[in-house]
C-alpha cells in the first residue's frame, strides 16, 4: 500500500470513529442535580464517559498495532487511544485504551518477526506483529501516519521519527502527558504490579515524573474498585512544580488525586498543632552563601532524618507504650481495687497494634465504668464522696503520661541520648520554637511519625503514594509515610546526580530501599533523557564529569539542535546587558514560548528581573514560596528550577564564585532544563566545572 492510499484510509477510518463519538456524546443523558444518591453516582458515571469522549473526540488514537494471535488466521488491526471507544450497538472495539494489557504490545514492541507475547488476565497471549504505526490527530484531523514497523519490509528507521517530531516542539507551562510515545522501558515501570513499592532513579529529562503519573493512571485502570483516586497521594517538592504538573493527570482522565507537599501534608496530619517558621528559610541558609560539604553532612537536618534519630524516637515511644499500665493499683477507698494485673487483663482484649493514646483513652474509659459500676453495686448516694472518687480517679490517670506529638518530641529532644547526636544548641533552639508551636522542615518528619504511632492515621491508609524528587528525602520521611499504608504501594522517584540538598537527602537508593521488605521493592534505571538536544545533554555531560568518578552520563535521545554557547562578559554592567539582549533576541526569534534565566541566588535574580523590567521586559520572578507557575519568560535561582523545564534557558551567571567547585549538582540541574537552546554568561572566570567551553562565542 502506497504512504498517500495508507493516509486516506487512515482518515476515511478517524472520520467514522469520529461520527461513533459525537453519536456517543449527544445521546449522553441529561445532568442530573438531586439528591438521590443512586442518580448522583450514576451522574458521575456520565460525567466519567463524557470526559473520555472528550478526550478521544479531541485525537480519538496515536497507534495502530496489527497483531495476530498464534491461534488466529489473520492479524487484527488494534487502534490505541488515550480512552476506550467501543461501537455502541455491536459493541466492537474501536479504540483500546493504552492501559489495556493488548496495548502493551504497541509500547514494548521494537520490530522483529519473531512471535511476542502480552501479558493478559487469562495468561500470556502469544502472536506476531504485521505492522505499528504512528497517528496524528489534532481536533479530529489526521496530520500525519508514520510507520514504524511493517512486517515483511525492510526493517524502518527505528530510531523514532514520531518521537523526535513530538520531542521537538516547543513546551507550554504545563507537563504534558507521554501516551503516543512511552518508550519501552517506560512502559514496564508504569505496569508495574500494584503490590510494590518501585525505585525510579533516571537522569534529569528521563521522564519520571511523567511515568509516575501514567503509572497511577495505569494503576487506577488495571485494579478498578481496589484502588481508589480519594485514596492516593503524590508528593512533589513545592507547590509551583504541583501547579506544573497539574495538566497530565485531568488529561489522562483521573482526577481527585491529592497532590501536596511533604511539608503541607505533615503540618496537616498534626493538625495544625505547629507550624513551619517562616523566619528560616533553609534554600536562603544553604544557597545564598558558599557552604562545605562538611558543614552539610553534619547538619542537624541530616540527623533528625536518620535512622539514628528514629531509633531514639522509636525507645521514646516504646517507653510510653509501656507506661500505659501503671506501677500502682488503684485504690479509691478500701476494698476496691484495680490493680495492675487487672489492667493488663483487661488491655489484653485490646488491640496492641492501636496506637497508645486511642488504647490510653480507652483504659481511662474503662476505669471510669468501673468506677461507675462499684458506686452502683453498693448503692452508694453521696454527692460528695462522688465527686472525691472523681478526684482521686483523675490523679490516678494523670500517672498514665499523655502526649502531643510535640510534647513527646520536646521531652525526647532533652534526653542524654539526643544531646550526644545533636549540638546543644540545636536542641534548646527546636525546644525553644516549639513553645512557640514553630518548627523547621527537618522537625516534620519525626513529629508526625509520632504522631501517628500515638493517635494512628486519621483517614483511610493511602492505596499509592508518589514520592517525587525521593532524592531530597530523609529515610525518616519514608518511615513516617510507611505508617499510612497497610503494605507499601509506591513510586519513588528521583536522580542522585541532582541531589543538590546534602544537608537532608540520601546518598544511596539503598538508605530508603532498605526500608521495605526486598520482596515488595523494585528498583528501574533511566539513562535516556528526552528533554534536552544531544549538544545540550553532551554539555550538562560534563558538568557532571566534573564531580569525577561515579557519574552516570544521561543518554540523549539523537536529536541534534544548536551548540550550547558561554559568553563572556568584561564587566559585570555588561554581563546584564548581555542578559536583556539574550532574551530580547530569543523573543525576536519567535521560536521559543518558555525562556528562563537562571541565577545563582534569589538576589542575583533580583538583580537580573529588575533590569528585564527596566528594559520594559516582562518577567515573573520565582521565589522560594511561589504557588503557581506561569509559563513564558521565568527568573529563577538554579536551586529552584529543579523539576521544571524550558525551550531556552540562560545561565546568567556562570562564574567560578556563583558555581565553585561542590556545585557540580547545580549546575547540571541549571543545564538540563533547557530542552532546544542552552547559554551561559560569566564575568571574571568561567567556572571550573566547564572544562570544555564549547562555543565560546
Ligand atoms: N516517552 C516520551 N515521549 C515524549 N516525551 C517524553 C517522553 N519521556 C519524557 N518525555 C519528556 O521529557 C521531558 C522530561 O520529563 P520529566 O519532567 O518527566 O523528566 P524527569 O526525569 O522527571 O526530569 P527531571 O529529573 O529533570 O525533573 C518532558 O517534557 C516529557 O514530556
Amino acid at each position: 500500500m502506497t504512504v498517500q492510499s495508507a493516509f486516506q484510509e487512515e482518515a476515511a477510518r478517524v472520520d467514522e470513529v469520529l461520527v461513533q463519538i459525537r453519536k456517543q456524546l449527544r445521546e449522553i443523558g441529561p445532568r442530573y442535580t438531586g439528591n438521590d444518591f443512586t442518580e448522583q453516582m450514576l451522574e458521575l458515571q456520565r460525567e466519567q464517559r463524557q470526559q473520555r469522549l472528550e478526550v478521544a473526540e479531541r485525537e480519538p488514537y496515536f497507534g495502530r498495532i496489527d497483531f495476530q494471535e498464534t491461534v488466529h488466521p489473520a492479524p487484527k488491526p488494534l487502534y490505541i487511544g488515550k480512552a476506550g471507544v467501543a461501537h455502541e450497538k455491536s459493541n466492537d472495539v474501536l479504540v483500546v485504551d493504552w492501559r489495556a494489557p493488548v496495548a502493551s504490545l504497541f509500547y514494548a514492541f521494537s520490530g522483529g518477526e519473531a512471535p511476542v507475547t502480552y501479558e493478559s488476565p487469562d495468561g500470556d497471549v502469544e502472536g506476531t506483529v504485521h505492522l505499528k504505526r504512528n497517528l496524528m490527530i489534532r481536533d479530529g484531523k489526521l496530520e500525519r501516519v508514520v510507520d514504524s514497523y511493517v512486517r515483511g519490509q525492510e526493517e524502518e528507521s527505528v530510531t523514532d521519527e514520531f518521537l523526535l517530531y513530538r520531542l521537538g516542539e516547543s513546551k507550554d507551562n504545563k507537563l504534558r502527558d507521554i501516551v503516543s510515545t512511552i518508550q519501552q522501558e517506560q512502559d514496564r515501570i508504569i505496569r508495574t504490579d500494584k503490590n510494590k513499592a518501585v525505585f525510579i532513579q533516571g537522569v534529569a529529562g528521563s521522564g519520571k515524573t511523567t511515568v509516575a503519573l501514567h503509572r497511577l493512571a495505569y494503576l487506577l485502570y488495571r485494579y478498578a474498585g481496589a484502588i481508589r483516586a480519594e485514596r492516593m497521594v503524590i508528593f512533589a517538592p513545592n507547590r509551583m512544580f504541583l501547579d506544573y504538573i497539574s495538566g497530565v493527570l485531568p488529561e489522562l482522565g483521573v482526577g481527585d488525586i491529592l497532590q501536596t507537599t511533604f511539608a503541607d501534608w505533615a503540618q496537616e496530619q498534626l493538625q495544625h498543632e505547629v507550624r513551619l517558621d517562616e523566619a528560616y528559610d533553609p534554600f536562603v541558609y544553604w544557597f545564598e552563601q558558599p557552604r562545605t560539604r562538611e558543614e552539610m553532612e553534619h547538619a542537624p537536618s541530616r540527623v533528625k532524618g536518620s535512622l539514628a534519630f528514629k531509633a531514639l524516637v522509636d525507645e521514646k515511644l516504646s517507653l510510653t507504650e509501656a507506661s500505659l499500665i501503671p506501677e500502682q493499683s488503684f485504690e479509691p477507698l478500701p476494698g476496691w481495687k484495680v490493680t495492675p494485673a487487672m489492667i493488663v487483663e483487661w488491655l489484653s482484649t485490646d488491640d496492641a497494634s492501636e496506637p497508645y493514646m486511642k488504647r490510653r483513652s480507652r483504659l481511662v474509659s474503662r476505669l471510669k465504668r468501673w468506677l461507675e459500676s462499684e458506686w452502683k453495686a453498693r448503692r452508694l448516694a453521696d454527692g460528695k464522696l462522688k465527686s472525691q472518687l472523681g478526684t482521686k480517679l483523675n490523679a490516678y490517670t494523670k500517672k498514665i503520661p499523655s502526649y502531643t506529638a510535640s510534647q513527646l518530641y520536646s521531652s525526647l529532644l532533652r534526653e542524654p541520648a539526643v544531646q550526644e547526636l545533636l549540638p546543644a544548641k540545636s536542641t534548646a533552639a527546636t525546644i525553644k520554637a516549639l513553645k512557640q508551636k514553630l518548627v523547621q522542615p527537618e522537625d516534620l518528619a519525626p513529629l508526625v511519625y509520632i504522631q501517628l504511632r500515638l493517635f494512628g492515621f486519621e483517614h483511610s491508609p493511602y492505596d499509592h503514594i508518589v514520592i517525587d524528587e525521593a532524592q531530597d528525602y530523609s529515610p525518616f520521611q519514608l518511615e513516617a509515610l510507611k505508617q499510612c499504608q497497610r503494605q507499601p504501594s509506591m513510586t519513588v522517584l528521583g536522580d542522585l546526580q541532582q541531589g543538590i540538598h546534602g544537608y537532608a537527602g540520601i546518598h544511596s537508593w539503598k538508605e530508603l530501599i532498605s526500608l521495605l521488605p526486598e520482596a515488595d521493592t523494585g528498583y528501574f534505571e533511566l539513562d535516556r533523557s528526552y528533554r534536552s538536544t544531544m549538544e545540550i545533554i553532551d554539555f550538562a555531560n560534563l558538568v557532571l564529569g566534573a564531580m569525577g568518578t561515579g557519574v552516570k552520563p544521561a543518554v540523549p535521545v539523537f536529536r541534534s539542535g544548536e551548540m550550547v554557547e558561554v559568553t563572556n562578559a568584561s564587566t559585570d554592567d555588561e554581563r546584564l546587558a548581555l542578559v536583556v539582549d539574550t532574551v530580547k533576541a530569543w523573543q525576536k526569534s519567535g521560536h521559543y514560548r518558555t525562556m528562563a534565566v537562571l541565577g545563582r541566588t534569589a538576589r542575583s535574580c533580583e538583580e537580573i528581573a529588575g533590569k528585564l523590567a527596566e528594559a520594559g521586559i516582562a518577567a515573573s520572578l520565582v521565589q522560594s514560596k511561589q504557588d503557581a507557575y506561569g509559563g513564558g519568560l521565568t527568573v529563577v535561582p538554579a536551586y529552584l528550577s529543579k523539576g521544571l523545564e524550558f525551550d531556552a534557558v540562560l545561565i546568567a551567571d556562570a562564574d567560578g564564585d556563583s558555581f565553585g567547585s561542590n556545585d557540580a549538582k547545580l549546575l547540571y540541574v541549571a543545564c538540563t532544563r533547557a530542552l532546544h537552546k542552552l547559554k551561559l554568561l560569566y564575568c571574571g572566570e568561567l567556572t571550573s566545572l566547564v572544562s570544555e567551553p564549547v562555543a565560546a562565542v
